[in-house]
């Protein structure tokens, strides 16, 4: 069994890597943490999490010496926000941990990125350019050999699961940006409370416009300029990515099924992607799974996709599992489905 912590557990995507991890066969749950000064310090998770009461019942530790925590560790999972991950990955990945941090903190290189979408300078240049990003069905090669794996954001792994297969194809073109559109649930903005996430201010609408970090996350890692709008929707959980784009002269049904069949119905090696052809994809579908659905239709040169995924699941916790089930060579799935 791997030794296996979680922190930032008593927060959304935290709560639910805790319910993975105990289902697993080959982890052991050995400890949740807060920070040093957190509230919720020593209360049991199931406190806060009803639907763990008398599954897991374990203390919210606080987090004040690192140290201390990574001698009883072989895999940490932060489920911290960009900047406490970009402070507390070093000191477990020194340590020898397998890292997976569902932060942005090491998904993206480039000089100014951090500084420019995050607000914070990088100063950890050596582990950012040892990041492996986590995007399951595409990495899995430089999974396997990861210490420290960057899960990729909610709205970039709906965008690039449904684009990758086109463009890796060379089926789309690329001088017509394709233009994603996505609705996200409330939860994707974490558990702390703000104003904009109040049940009485959450309406549909559209935020982030031609700022939003994820537009560069996507463009760098499908090596294509996007154009990218989030939306917070008026629910819970889920995201649904409506995306258009042009096919070059010539590309019709019959390749694009191809190229989508290639990239994820390997019998031999299941993955989190169900294709659903002319039918569009539904965020009832997807809530509380770990799959993202992918459907299409095309018009002339015109594609219209559709990509839902539950963001706190194939959107953060449960891709990170499957990184986790990759990197140790448990079938991909495990204590996923
Ligand atoms: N929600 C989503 O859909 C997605 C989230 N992500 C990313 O995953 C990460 C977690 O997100 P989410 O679960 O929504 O966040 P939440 O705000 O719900 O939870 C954050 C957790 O971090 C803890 N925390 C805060 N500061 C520290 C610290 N210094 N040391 C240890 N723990 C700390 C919080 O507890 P306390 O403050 O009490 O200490 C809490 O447990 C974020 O980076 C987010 O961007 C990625 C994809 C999707
Ligand atoms: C609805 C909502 O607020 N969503 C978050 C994205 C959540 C996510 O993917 O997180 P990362 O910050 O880890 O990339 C946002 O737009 O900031």
């Amino acid at each position: 069994m791997l030794n296996t912590l979680i922190i930032g557990a008593s927060g959304y995507t935290g709560a639910e890597l805790a319910k993975m991890v105990h289902l697993h066969p080959h982890l052991h749950l050995a400890g949740l943490y807060v920070s040093a000064q957190s509230l919720d310090a020593n209360k049991p998770i199931s406190e806060l999490h009803g639907q763990l009461k008398g599954i897991i019942d374990l203390p919210l530790q606080p987090l004040v010496d690192v140290a201390a925590v990574v001698e009883s560790a072989d895999i940490v999972l932060l489920a911290t926000a960009h900047e406490v991950s970009h402070d507390l990955a070093p000191a477990f990945l020194a340590a020898g941990c397998q890292v997976f941090d569902l932060s942005g903190a090491f998904r993206v290189q480039g000089d100014s990125f951090y500084s420019d979408y995050y607000g914070f300078e990088h100063q950890h240049t050596h582990w950012l350019e040892q990041a492996v990003y986590g995007l399951a069905e595409w990495n899995s090669d430089a999974i396997k050999n990861a210490q420290l794996v960057a899960v990729p954001g909610c709205y970039p792994t709906a965008s690039q699961l449904a684009l990758k297969p086109l463009l890796e194809a060379g089926l789309i073109d690329k001088a017509q940006w394709p233009v994603i559109n996505a609705v996200s649930g409330v939860s994707g903005a974490g558990r702390k409370a703000t104003l904009t996430n109040s049940f009485c201010e959450v309406s549909l609408q559209a935020y982030g416009i031609f700022n939003h970090r994820h537009q560069p996350e996507i463009a760098s890692h499908l090596d294509c300029e996007v154009i990218f709008t989030p939306h917070l929707g008026n629910f819970k959980r889920g995201i649904l990515a409506t995306i258009t784009a042009k096919l070059l002269p010539g590309v019709g049904e019959e390749q694009v099924a191809a190229a989508m069949a290639k990239a994820y119905q390997h019998q031999d090696e299941p993955n989190a992607v169900r294709l659903l052809g002319g039918q569009a994809a539904s965020i009832q579908n997807v809530v509380n799974t770990c799959f993202c659905d992918i459907g299409w239709l095309l018009q002339d040169q015109h594609i219209i996709l559709t990509s839902a995924i539950d963001n706190l699941l194939k959107g953060a916790s449960s891709q990170a599992i499957q990184c986790i089930n990759i990197r140790n060579e448990f079938p991909a799935l495990t204590a996923l489905v």
